[in-house]
């Protein structure tokens, strides 16, 4: 079982190639009296990616909402523990938990449009955050956003157009578009690609790809390939306990631990 004990050596088992963003300490997450997440730390870099993987039920979702501090709004989850982006601990009571989410965005395994115009969809945070003086300058936020999610080109044309009209790959990037629209420097993303079909999931990686020269990237996958294209770092999830943390290269051609060799080799899971 010596796999299994999880040292603080192992959150950041190779060496950091760009400055630590979210830096998680010690992180408790319980539902009820269930405990999810086990004394989880972990140091996520700046402008790269970081991909969660791990066999269904293991935590990844659970650790991924801490960071934008979406399981507050679970009723019977609690968190225990610190989590520091910048330096600063963002479950501080002085820390407006809406202003958090327009830093650290979130992108969700369906894609999830609001019933708006393309248009309106990504004018909306924005519009609540106050970050366009007028229709120009609110223009060029909504297509900036759409330029950088890989998205302009195909819907320039239509922009008062339902979001829900579109593909479900052109959907999700909308969703991106979205996230991208407030400004953040995080994006989670919780399985992003599992709706859609391999054509616009290349889309998508590909868009990761772009994206991580900008933001912290965080993203859960059930797809042993698709963490290994998209991310740099790659942590294994098992039982609610953090098992492997480092270089996804490292990780998944010479993992130090069983469990994680078990698991990208399909062993189990
Ligand atoms: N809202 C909730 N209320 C109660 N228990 C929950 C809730 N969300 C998750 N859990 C439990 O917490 C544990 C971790 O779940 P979580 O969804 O984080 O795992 P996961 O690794 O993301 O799974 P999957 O890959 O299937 O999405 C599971 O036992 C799950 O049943």
């Amino acid at each position: 079982m010596e796999h299994f004990t999880q040292t603080k050596s192992s959150a950041r088992a190779d060496a950091a190639s760009a400055p630590i963003k979210v830096d998680c300490q010690n992180i408790d997450v319980y539902y009820g009296d269930k405990q999810a997440i086990e004394d989880i730390s972990l140091e996520i870099e700046d402008r790269s990616v970081t991909a969660f993987i791990g066999p269904s039920g293991c935590g990844k979702s659970t650790f991924l909402r801490c960071i934008n501090r979406m399981n507050d709004t679970i009723e019977s989850a609690k968190v225990t523990g610190k989590i520091f982006m910048d330096g600063a601990n963002i479950n501080d009571p002085s820390i407006d938990p809406v202003l958090l989410r327009s830093r650290v965005g979130m992108v969700f395994q369906k894609p999830n449009p609001f019933p708006k115009s393309i248009y309106d969809n990504i004018a909306y945070g924005p519009r609540i955050h106050g970050l366009a003086s007028g229709k120009a300058e609110m223009d060029e936020v909504v297509e900036n956003s759409l330029r950088k999610a890989g998205l302009w080109e195909e819907v320039k044309d239509r922009l008062p157009a339902p979001g829900t009209g579109l593909s479900g790959g052109q959907q999700q990037r909308l969703c991106i578009a979205r996230a991208i629209a407030v400004s953040p420097e995080v994006i989670l993303m919780d399985e992003p690609c599992s709706a859609l079909d391999p054509i616009a999931t290349a889309k998508i990686e590909e868009l990761i790809d772009e994206l991580r020269e900008r933001y912290c990237i965080v993203i859960v996958t059930h797809s042993m390939q698709q963490a290994a294209r998209v991310s740099q770092k790659t942590a294994f999830f098992h039982l609610g306990k953090l098992i492997e943390y480092g270089d996804t290269e490292r990780i998944f051609t010479n993992p130090e631990h069983g469990r994680t060799q078990d698991y990208i080799t399909g062993r189990f899971g």
